[in-house]
């Protein structure tokens, strides 16, 4: 009875109208509800909400549901600790996560990276913010096999075994659409296994060392058979078999068409130390990730006005200026591009674009314009030569209603 109750509670999870609950001056959510099963059955169900703050000021949430039956305690379906996703972060998460949607067309997002680089937690966050379902990957192996634990699978069969049937996993799950998947850390050995997953957007969750040895030191190596089993110390052991197997690895994870590196996002945020990023700020820089993705196939010119935009050359051959507010200021042709690359150097705004009207926008096809804005050190278009270090991104979709609907930086 407690086992069947609890799995469908857990199949019928849209039970939770979660933005219906009131929630408490003190921070707390509670909710309750009765349910009427088919066969009349009574079911009540109610959840603790609390917001707690860790030594980084982060909050996050215990919660817990448990179920009674006819009065009587039945089950405690899942006590979890999730990050708030309440607070500002979840907002500007939400918000970017809207934006970013289209643009994903349904292609599953791959993360890759290291054991503990947290892409399953961040996962699982990206995937609830994008509206994609999650899949682990170890876990469809899991499934598939038939023994409930990856380290289990090591030490019955063997590593070649996992990795075949991990080969298989990916493959089934290339197929899909929606899908956020959390990848094991060895998937990207393989190069059969890149056929697969280049078939969406893969994203490197790039984590230096120490923090994932401090991270693995902390939960314990019983379900990551590649570091079990070393006496002594727990950060030291890791610390050392994790450099084995990223020498190994680091320049497969560089396949991903995406890096979202913390030492980066540490970076832009004037951030000492990587442990102080909460995985929601990382989910909202995977947004971003996937978007950079589309920036392949275009061209990055340097235009007019110095520091002020850059202009991109979409594959149709057509590009456009844009300045930063997102209004379109001028569209050019392929000829115009190719007197600029012959010449070999930065061209000016003025000449190189045919300024055109706010009428004339209808002209424009729908296309999605990403623009690059960069500083030069004199402001002047000369200034500004690749690589582009880039400082903040807006897309604009031109359709023909030009407005901003997304920014960066
Ligand atoms: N941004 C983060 N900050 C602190 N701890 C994290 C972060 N992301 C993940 N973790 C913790 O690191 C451990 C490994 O994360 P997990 O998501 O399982 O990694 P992976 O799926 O890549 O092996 C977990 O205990 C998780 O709570
Ligand atoms: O790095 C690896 O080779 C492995 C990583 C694990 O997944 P996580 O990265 O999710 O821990 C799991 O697939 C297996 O233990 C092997």
């Amino acid at each position: 009875m407690e086992a069947s109750l609890a799995q469908r509670m857990q199949i019928s999870t849209t039970w939770v109208d979660s933005y219906k609950f009131p929630r408490k001056s003190t921070g707390s959510l509670r909710f309750s509800g009765r349910f009427k099963e088919q066969k009349r059955l009574q079911v009540f169900v109610s959840a603790h909400y609390r917001p707690v703050r860790d030594e980084n000021r982060h909050r996050w949430a215990s919660f817990e549901v448990s179920c009674s039956c006819n009065s009587s305690q039945v089950s405690t379906l899942e006590s979890e600790s999730l990050q708030d996703l309440f607070g500002e972060e979840a907002l500007i998460l939400k918000n970017k996560s809207q934006e970013i949607e289209p643009y994903l067309n349904g292609r599953c997002i791959y993360l890759v990276g290291m054991m503990g680089s947290g892409k399953t937690t961040v996962g699982k966050i990206l995937s609830r913010s994008i509206r994609y379902s999650f899949c682990d990957c170890d876990k469809l192996v899991e499934q598939d096999v038939g023994v409930p634990s990856v380290a289990e699978i090591f030490e019955i069969y063997g590593e070649d075994f996992f990795r075949d049937k991990e080969t298989e996993a990916l493959e089934k799950l290339s197929t899909e659409h929606r899908f956020v998947v959390s990848t094991g850390g060895g998937a990207v050995i393989r190069d059969e296994n890149w056929i697969y997953m280049r078939k969406g957007i893969s994203v490197w969750l790039d984590v230096p060392l120490e923090e994932l040895a401090q991270r693995i030191a902390a939960v314990g190596t019983k379900s990551r058979p590649l570091l079990d089993n070393e006496p002594g110390d727990a950060y030291n052991n890791a610390f050392r078999r994790l450099s084995t197997l990223f020498e190994k690895r680091h320049k497969a994870y560089e396949n991903a068409k995406a890096t979202v590196s913390l030492e980066n996002i540490a970076a832009k945020l004037g951030y000492k130390d990587v442990s102080s990023i909460t995985p929601a700020m990382i989910a909202i820089e995977q947004n971003m990730a996937c978007v950079m993705h589309y920036v392949e196939g275009f061209h990055l010119l340097p235009a007019g006005f110095g520091m002020r935009m850059m202009s991109l050359v979409w594959p149709t051959g057509r590009y456009i200026a844009a300045d930063l507010k997102g209004a379109v200021m001028g569209v050019g042709s392929e000829d115009v591009l190719e007197k600029h690359k012959l010449q070999g150097k930065p061209f000016r705004y003025a000449k190189a674009f045919e300024s055109i009207s706010c009428a004339d926008r209808t002209r424009l096809p729908k296309a999605t314009l990403f623009l690059f804005h960069q500083r030069s050190k004199t402001g002047t278009p000369s200034d500004l030569q690749p690589p582009y270090p880039l400082l903040s991104m807006t897309i604009l979709e031109v359709n023909p209603d030009i407005h901003s609907i997304f920014s960066y930086g």
